[in-house]
């Protein structure tokens, strides 16, 4: 079997955190060099890192990068828990990135003397970058029997490695199906307004000698008619104790239209996704961005100067459009609260 190998968005090298930085890919391939907490909270935050998974892997090594700061400091608990607090108002939908300080914070927790604090915390979130690989290449075992041999699976967004630890969730699905000797055809959503599919999930497929499309986003109603599309993949951001997701702006729009033509609509999302304080889609707080990203392509002005714009970045899929829910511990089908509760019992 081929196995598909990917790039790595987040690493610790050289005693530093390098991102690779999505705002310029897929034209330019270059790392950011971060040393503090700050900076670090700032990529997040404009999106040089970005998909729910790598967000947290990312703010996990800006913990340990203020424990570096801070772990000689007398108050140091105090000092590396507001940088906590930095890092978690960058972005405040995808919760991987509160759940990846919490784990961290558990840790901070059984420490005594703040100059272990970062080794421990350096430590942890290089187990939170390795387990994330690891529960991509489950759920692709475990969803690639979502994707029928010769046919056309739709995606949005970017899900793959760029978005998580490695391999991706929803794009770690095509993968597997891809590696377990599939022939499949990728339709990509665009993705306005950041281009996540024209620029990422393009160029990740094209790596992997991936067959894909590129499409707008309004291409998916008709594609679907006209009985190309078998099977919609998309990762999420949060998922309520409900089963409902909240993932990239259009994904709602994409699950109605499934249902209306009779297909399967799967979200692959490792449990690290899921949020069982959040009881339903309604309570998930979904981040509006700048107007400006829609005003201006690559900052140049496309609207009349002074158009008004609204910019959400995610929206909630009810749990009763979704087939299944794909995670590393399990798939849940038909996702109700009672079965969400049941995965992480068993
Ligand atoms: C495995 S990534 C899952 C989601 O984080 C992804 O679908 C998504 O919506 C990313 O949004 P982004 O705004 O690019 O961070």
């Amino acid at each position: 079997m081929h196995e598909i190998d990917t790039v790595r968005a987040v690493r610790w090298q050289d005693d530093a955190l390098h991102l690779l930085d999505q705002r310029v890919l897929p034209h330019e391939v270059s790392y950011l060099v971060l040393q503090d907490f700050r900076a670090t909270a700032d990529a997040i935050r404009d999106m040089v890192v970005r998909g729910a998974p790598a967000i947290g892997i990312t703010a996990a090594y800006g913990m340990a990068l203020a424990a570096r700061e801070f772990g000689q400091h007398v108050d140091w608990r105090e000092r590396v828990q507001a940088a906590a607090d930095v890092l978690n108002a960058a972005r405040p939908t995808a919760v991987n990135l509160a759940w990846a300080i919490a784990r961290q914070n558990r840790i901070l927790d059984a420490i005594e003397n703040g100059e272990q604090s970062f080794a421990a915390l350096l430590a942890e979130a290089q187990r939170i970058a390795s387990e994330d690989v690891e529960a991509n290449r489950r759920m692709g075992q475990a969803g690639a029997r979502f994707i029928p041999a010769d046919s056309g699976v739709l995606t949005h967004c970017n899900t793959g490695s760029l978005a998580t630890g490695g391999y991706g969730t929803a794009l770690g699905i095509i993968r597997a199906a891809v590696e377990q000797g599939r022939k499949v055809q990728v339709y990509a959503d665009e993705t306005r307004p950041w281009w996540q599919g024209a620029r990422l999930t393009a160029w990740e497929l094209q790596q992997d000698g991936i067959p894909v499309n590129l499409v707008v986003d309004s291409a998916a109603a008709s594609l679907m008619a006209a009985g190309r599309i078998q099977s919609v993949v998309v990762g999420a951001d949060r998922i309520a104790a409900n089963g409902d997701t909240a993932n990239k702006i259009g994904t709602y729009g994409l699950a109605v239209l499934a249902r209306y033509h009779g297909i399967p609509f799967i979200v692959a999302a490792p449990t690290s996704t899921i949020d069982f304080a959040t009881p339903t889609g309604a309570d998930i707080h979904i981040e509006e961005r700048p107007a400006e990203e829609i005003t201006q392509v690559r900052g140049v002005q496309l609207a009349p100067l002074g158009t008004q714009a609204v910019n959400p970045a995610f929206d909630v899929t009810p749990a009763e459009l979704i087939t299944a829910i794909v995670t590393e511990r399990g798939v849940v089908e038909s996702p109700t609260a009672a079965r969400m509760q049941q995965l992480i019992e068993t």
